[in-house]
């Protein structure tokens, strides 16, 4: 008899713990660091507008993208001054993959490239609805911002470059949409 209750009352139990551990989760889901720094709603992260990729030879890189992956439209190289680079823009149907390549000695590509000889990912472009609402916010959160104030990227749009070690080791650049 003692033997049959033993039996019977893990099952008995079980969905009750269950129900315990979903209800115990849910809450501390509700308190975790990642809800609690949901943004308040002055600002909205938006599409992905572009992933630069570091290239060590822009015409090698361009040639790729135009005659092997055949591209639809790849650019001529843009000298960006301002950013110490050259920007080829690779048009995909929903964003753009962007080539860049040192120019002049302090180019922080040229650091990126010395380090990565073959190139790779440099950085992703997110689009925000509110460029200041969001770096006042995200500066709240102790994520160090690259440039004291906001500047001109290379579509003529406001942009904000994110520190990589604060971002799961991806340098963020955050356009105003
Ligand atoms: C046209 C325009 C646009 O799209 O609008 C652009 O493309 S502008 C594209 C070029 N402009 C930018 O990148 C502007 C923002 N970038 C910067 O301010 C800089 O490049 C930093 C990201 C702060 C890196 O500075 P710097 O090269 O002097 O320092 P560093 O080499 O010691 O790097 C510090 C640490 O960050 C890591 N690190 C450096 N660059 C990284 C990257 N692109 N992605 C991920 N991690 C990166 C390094 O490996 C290192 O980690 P360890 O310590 O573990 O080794």
């Amino acid at each position: 008899m003692l033997n049959n209750i033993r039996q019977i009352f893990p099952r008995i139990i079980r969905p009750t713990m269950m129900l315990t551990n979903i209800r115990s989760s849910t809450s501390n889901a509700d308190k975790s660091p990642v809800s609690a720094n949901v943004p308040s709603g002055l600002w909205k992260l938006g599409k992905l507008n572009h992933i630069a990729v570091a290239v060590p030879d822009l015409d090698q890189a361009s040639s790729f993208f135009k005659n092997i992956l055949q591209a639809k439209s790849v650019s001529g190289a843009v000298p960006q001054k301002e950013d110490g680079v050259y920007t080829v823009f690779v048009e995909l149907d929903n964003m753009k993959i962007e080539l860049v390549h040192p120019l002049g000695d302090d180019s922080p590509v040229a650091n990126f490239l010395k380090k990565n000889h073959s190139g790779g990912i440099h950085h992703i472009c997110i689009e925000v609805d509110n460029l200041e609402a969001a770096i006042k916010e995200i500066r709240e959160q102790h994520i160090r911002t690259l440039n004291d104030k906001i500047e001109i990227g290379a579509h003529g749009k406001p942009v904000m470059f994110l520190h990589p070690k604060d971002c799961d080791g991806i340098l963020i650049e955050l356009e105003q949409a």
